[in-house]
């Protein structure tokens, strides 16, 4: 028999019950410590934190990250963004805004990449251009095979957009881009006509434009071609790196 007393009053308790009373304490006290350690498990603060984690979608490019390159100089095949090899040319991914021929945005990132091969390319055409006040304004780069089967879909027109079911356009292989010349300080200048112009204006038989608009596109075409680009009959304004690669 065991007993509990204050000054007023007495409560006596069998062995039977001591034993009981016992059992009860410790299940409780096992049962608080798992709460405890749940509750750390799945915090409000660490599962949001987990979701911001998956921003990746199946449009972003396959970026070779610097912090991947440790220092050393990309290989050519590797896609890389645009600007953080030439900082000083003008970049409106037209596809990443409605401003484009289907009114819809086509993919959802807005880093321009190529191949580090062809942004070598690119470069000395930009360091040419500069001397003499000119500047490369960037409409579209490397574009997924999936934007490419959406740009079809509303233009089934194979001159001005390549058949994704029948072959891969170039822009998929990282080594092409759809340019314009503007000024050095971004300034528009007359050019043939405007970006994925889909009439007679956009071939690079510039007989039907002024002849700033001629002399300006014959400027761009030129400076391309003597670094390395294939210019595409069908568009003033699309350009391909010779060098070929894969689709990525
Ligand atoms: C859609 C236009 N900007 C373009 O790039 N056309 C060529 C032919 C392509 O789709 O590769
Ligand atoms: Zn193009």
């Amino acid at each position: 028999m065991f007993m509990i007393s204050d000054n007023k009053h007495k409560i006596c308790f069998n062995k039977g019950q001591v034993l009981i009373l016992v059992l009860i304490t410790i299940v409780s006290m096992s049962l608080a410590g798992c709460r405890a350690n749940n509750s750390e498990e799945i915090s409000p603060k660490e599962s949001q934190y987990e979701e911001s984690e998956v921003p990746i979608t199946q449009n972003s490019p396959p970026l070779i990250e610097p912090v991947e390159q440790a220092n050393t100089e990309p290989r050519d095949e590797d896609l890389v963004r645009i600007l953080d090899y030439i900082p000083s040319v003008y970049i409106e991914l037209k596809y990443a805004t409605t401003d484009n021929f289907t009114g819809k945005i086509i993919y959802d990132f807005t880093d321009a990449s190529l191949r580090y091969g062809t942004i070598k390319k690119l470069k000395a055409v930009q360091e040419e251009l500069a001397e003499q006040g000119y500047s490369l304004k960037i409409w579209d780069a490397y574009r997924p095979v999936s934007a490419q089967f959406t740009l079809w879909d509303v233009c089934p027109n194979p001159v001005y957009v390549a058949n994704p079911n029948t072959g891969y356009s170039s822009h998929s292989k990282g080594n092409t881009i759809d340019v314009t010349l503007v000024l050095s300080d971004g300034t528009e200048i007359m050019m043939p006509s405007c970006f994925d112009d889909f009439s007679e204006k956009a071939d690079r038989d510039y007989s039907d434009v002024s002849d700033e608009a001629a002399a300006n596109a014959a400027l761009l075409e030129n400076t391309m071609s003597a670094h390395g680009f294939n210019c595409y009959s069908g568009e003033w304004w699309h350009f391909s790196d010779s060098t070929a690669y894969t689709v990525l």
